[in-house]
């Protein structure tokens, strides 16, 4: 999937101005960039979510087909309806479409028994841990089953070793998906993208991406991954930028 020419503004500061990025099919790119440079709202602008004067963007899919309905979104805050057990939020899209509700909780059982919460169908946010949350956010993410999912910070409230078990995790169950996941953790974004990039300046431009070796999800301690990191940090701290970073 290719986003080209994106260009959008906000009371006149240009965020972007012919801003490109290519996420690879099946694979899962990764997005760092100081706060406020525009990640979340980039993130926006490929899911549709950014219509009017403002705002313009081209995506162009593998198969030609338009995007549209074939998103699937995961924020950092899980928002899970308070009052509905993890089942009925996972199936929640399901019953909005009028779907059969029969295999729909079916699927939303299963899936939340792979995200290890076969046991607490019935639970409701409000008794969940926040990496329980996350993981029923993840669930009802999985249970639209679309092939791209963008994820806006969705670890960054959960503390270390929750983050680590999530991103393993997500590996495991995203494999194969496009993914788009904007993140403030260098090291999230070296374990679980095969492409990181870090978008920063006014308007907006990202560096040619990072590669790390190997599958996601990688070892925290994996070699490459701590060298890496240090090079993340270069950039993410702007001692890269002097000449300024192009689109890729
Ligand atoms: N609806 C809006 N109207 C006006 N300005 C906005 C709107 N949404 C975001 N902005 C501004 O656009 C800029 C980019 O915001 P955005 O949330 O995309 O940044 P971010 O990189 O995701 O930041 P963070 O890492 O802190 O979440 C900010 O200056 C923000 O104040």
């Amino acid at each position: 999937m290719r986003l080209s020419d994106a260009a959008l503004q906000y009371g006149g500061v240009r965020l972007f101005d012919g801003l490109a990025l290519t996420l690879p099919a099946g694979r899962t790119t990764a997005l760092l960039g100081p706060s406020g440079v525009g990640k979340s709202t980039l993130l926006r602008l490929i899911a549709g979510l950014e219509a009017g004067d403002h705002a313009r963007a081209t995506v162009t899919c593998d198969d030609g087909r338009p995007l549209t309905g074939r998103v699937a979104y995961l924020a950092q805050r899980d928002s899970l309806l308070p009052w509905a057990g993890a089942l009925d939020n996972v199936a929640l899209g399901a019953r909005l479409r009028g779907e059969p509700m029969g295999p729909a909780r079916a699927r939303a059982a299963a899936l939340l028994a792979e995200v290890g919460l076969g046991d607490r169908l019935t639970a409701r946010p409000g008794t969940l841990s926040g990496g329980m949350r996350q993981r029923v956010a993840l669930a009802r993410a999985l249970m639209e089953d679309r092939p791209v999912i963008l994820m806006d910070e969705p670890f960054s409230a959960l503390d270390f070793l929750t983050r680590l078990r999530l991103q393993d995790l997500t590996a495991r169950l995203l494999a194969g998906r496009t993914v788009l996941l904007v993140t403030h953790d260098p090291l999230e974004a070296l374990r679980l993208g095969d492409a990181v990039h870090v978008l920063h300046g006014r308007p907006a431009t990202l560096d040619a991406p990072l590669t790390p070796p190997g599958a996601p999800p990688r070892e925290a301690v994996d070699p490459a991954v701590l060298a890496l990191q240090a090079e993340v940090l270069r950039r993410l701290t702007g001692e890269d930028h002097a000449g300024g970073g192009g689109a890729p």
